[in-house]
């Protein structure tokens, strides 16, 4: 599958926030995004899902400009910015909601201890976001959108999803953004780069330092 967004514009009032986007994704690969804070990441994402209505876009699948937004296909799996899990569900239905063994979960991220009837309220921040980046990667959908999955997590446990990032994609097209930069670099098959509201397809580095997203 092939998913593509084009001529996303996005303005907040009189504030222009997106204005020359295409990225093209595809099963099978990663797709990174960077930007600086507020450069339109978590819009972007949001306008993919179909959470956040654009001015103009066109999101076409295997080349279709799908009418419906993502989030109704059942397609797509999203992880948003901040919490996906509502704070009165416990650990044990966290697991059952997503059809997810917790067995498999707790032999790869040995310190999560949470009883099962914990309520997810209690949880760390960092374990409640390792929790839903590993729920989101298990969906199993053709498209898997993560939002800073990285955020408040212990390197060694970065490196076990980054892992099963890559085995995921290849059934499923993933487009994450986050600030670990050099996370996303190291399992993006194809990078992106929000600047001044367009998006700049980078290769290494040397072009992030270039286009001034790195000293
Ligand atoms: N609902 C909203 N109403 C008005 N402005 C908004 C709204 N949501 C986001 N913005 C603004 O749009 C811009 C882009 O926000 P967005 O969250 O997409 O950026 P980002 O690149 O994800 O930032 P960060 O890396 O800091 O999370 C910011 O200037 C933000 O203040």
């Amino acid at each position: 599958m092939t998913l593509e967004l084009d001529n996303i514009e996005l303005n907040f009032d009189s504030k222009k926030i997106l204005s020359g986007i295409y990225m093209h994704a595809e099963t099978g690969t990663v797709t990174g995004v960077l930007g600086r804070n507020g450069c339109g990441k978590t819009s972007l994402l949001r306008i993919l899902f179909g959470n956040l209505g654009p001015k103009y876009g066109n999101v076409r699948l295997n080349g279709l400009h799908q009418k419906r937004k993502l989030y109704k296909t059942g397609k797509a799996a999203y992880l948003p910015q901040h919490r996906l899990l509502p704070s009165y569900m416990t650990v044990q239905e966290a697991f059952e909601t997503f059809k997810t063994d917790r067995k498999d979960f707790t032999t790869l991220f040995h310190s999560f201890v949470a009883p099962q009837k914990e309520k997810i309220n209690n949880l760390s921040t960092g374990e409640l976001r390792l929790l839903e980046t590993y729920l989101i990667l298990n969906s199993k959908k053709e498209i898997i959108i993560l939002d800073e999955p990285f955020s408040f997590i212990a390197p060694i446990y970065i490196d076990i999803l980054k892992k099963i990032i890559c085995q995921k994609k290849e059934n499923s097209i993933i487009i994450l953004t986050d600030h670990y930069y050099e996370d996303i670099l190291d399992i993006s098959d194809t990078l992106y780069l929000l600047k001044n509201g367009c998006s700049k397809a980078l290769k290494s580095k040397v072009e992030l330092k270039q286009e001034g997203y790195l000293t």
